[in-house]
């Protein structure tokens, strides 16, 4: 008998107004009624995925003084929607990215226990970091934090909530009714927690949740937000364009993780993909370039590659040749409230202009051509093959899927791909009944926040000698 392949772990990301969804698609619906939520995750649920996923976005992006015009909705408060998801699921994680720059361990720590408490275990939090003062100046301290030190921050909140979780010992309820005491003793929530970042004192309020410490996730590729990872995290989102970038990412990564006493299956990758699912192979082809089409209109298109050259090219025509001046180059960049991707534009634009050249293709199509990402696109049984493959070969251990439709499309995955995987036997064909997402990820129980301190101090001087 064949040995069963590694289990293949799938996140389901809910997809907002941006560059990889199409909104104007006659199936789209809201994306902030708490309806479409719903549906979502139940779709979620019925393909028996590990968890459905949050982004989050703090501040409004701008190019060239403007509201961008993707990415403005479907990025409603993250934890309020996990919450009211809780009470309308039973086994599907719950995770919600919350930024580690603008949040305050203790609110932090309150919330995510709370949500482990109402899911019974369900919760992960997506720690991210980003600093930039533009979106700070939504925040009571404004954009007070140097980029430098989004990780050490970040690390920091993710120690300080762990001793929050850890305050309540396990027996900390006595509830003895005989003698009218509910608490075994009075210390119950102690905690203190001092470093650079926090100090803070006090009373943690929430007692120990299912899940002790909810799971961690960290989505950042940065050097040191590998390091962070493989240091503090459970999971990482990530995101590449081709399968030999996932493996090398996946190399890179698991190998830090020894340094702090850690296993390579302690630290899940986790990539987020989009899909399109056709009859064959031939029909999914066709399906996914008009998709594309769709997502990159000529605006669009003018918008994304502003964010190459630095600079406004409005006058340009979409369907006609790339810019012929050059990119701007230097710290300021075009857009706000999110990071430009774009390490070295010279030769981007040289890269852009050959290939442009090579295909014969109007700016429009370069824009297109440009933004393609790790997609896996045909018939469920080339989709499910090519999934497991994935995992088997160690691009990753699973993926995060970004549907095109919001609510609806994960529909044709869970229908058409999901029972493959199951028959493959690279899926559970069922939940088992009372497992948190820890016991679902293949994560061991949570270790003491005093744990995670002592491997990191080790690995931290074996890094430095
Ligand atoms: C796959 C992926 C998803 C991310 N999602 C979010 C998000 O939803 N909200 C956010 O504020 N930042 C998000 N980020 C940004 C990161 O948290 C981080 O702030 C940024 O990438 C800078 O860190 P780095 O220099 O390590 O890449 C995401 C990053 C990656 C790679």
């Amino acid at each position: 008998m064949s040995t069963p392949p590694k289990q293949v772990i799938l996140g389901a990301h809910f997809p907002g107004v941006n560059n990889t969804t199409v909104w104007s698609d006659p199936r789209s619906g809201s994306h902030i009624e708490f309806d479409s939520f719903r549906r979502f995750a139940r779709a979620a649920e019925r393909g028996h995925l590990d968890f459905l996923f949050l982004a989050e976005g703090l501040r409004l992006r701008e190019q060239r003084g403007l509201i961008h015009d993707l990415d403005v909705v479907g990025r409603p408060d993250t934890l309020p929607v996990l919450a009211a998801l809780a009470g309308v699921t039973d086994h599907l994680g719950l995770v919600g990215t919350i930024n580690a720059t603008f949040n305050e361990p203790y609110e932090v720590a309150r919330q995510f226990a709370t949500l482990d408490h109402l899911s019974g275990g369900r919760a992960g939090w997506n720690v991210v970091t980003s600093s930039d003062a533009f979106t700070g100046e939504n925040f009571r301290r404004g954009g007070y934090l140097d980029r430098e030190l989004r990780y050490e921050r970040a690390e920091s909140i993710v120690r300080a909530a762990r001793h929050l979780w850890d305050s309540w010992q396990v027996d900390a309820v006595a509830g003895d009714q005989e003698h009218g005491r509910f608490l075994a003793d009075g210390t119950v929530g102690e905690f203190g927690y001092h470093d650079d970042h926090f100090d803070i004192a006090g009373h943690f309020n929430v007692p120990r949740s299912p899940q002790q410490h909810p799971v961690i996730f960290q989505a950042g590729d940065s050097d040191g937000g590998r390091e962070f990872a493989a240091r503090t995290a459970d999971v990482i989102f990530t995101r590449h364009g081709t399968p030999e970038a996932g493996r090398a990412f996946f190399r890179d990564v698991k190998s830090r993780l020894a340094r702090y006493g850690r296993r390579p299956d302690d630290l899940k990758i986790l990539p987020g993909v989009t899909f399109v699912v056709g009859d064959t192979d031939e029909e999914a082809a066709e399906l996914a370039a008009d998709i594309r089409r769709q997502q990159v209109s000529g605006q669009t298109a003018i918008l994304l590659l502003e964010q190459v050259w630095n600079r406004d090219l409005s006058g340009y025509d979409p369907d006609g040749p790339l810019p012929d001046v050059e990119p701007e180059v230097g710290p300021s960049s075009i857009i706000q409230g999110r990071a430009r991707h774009v390490d070295d534009a010279r030769a981007e634009v040289t890269r852009l202009r050959a290939l442009a050249e090579e295909k014969n293709l109007t700016l429009r199509e370069v824009a297109i051509e440009r933004g393609q990402r790790q997609a896996f696109v045909g018939s469920p049984e080339t989709i499910a093959d090519a999934l497991i493959d994935a995992v088997q070969t160690e691009v990753s251990d699973g993926f995060i899927l970004v549907p095109h439709i919001t609510p609806g499309g994960l529909d044709a995955f869970v229908d058409q791909v999901v029972p493959l995987l199951v028959e493959r036997g690279a899926l559970r064909a069922s939940y088992a009944e009372g497992s948190t997402l820890r016991d679902q990820l293949g994560l061991s129980a949570a270790r003491p926040a005093t744990d995670w301190e002592t491997a990191a101090a080790a690995g931290v001087r074996k890094e430095s000698a």
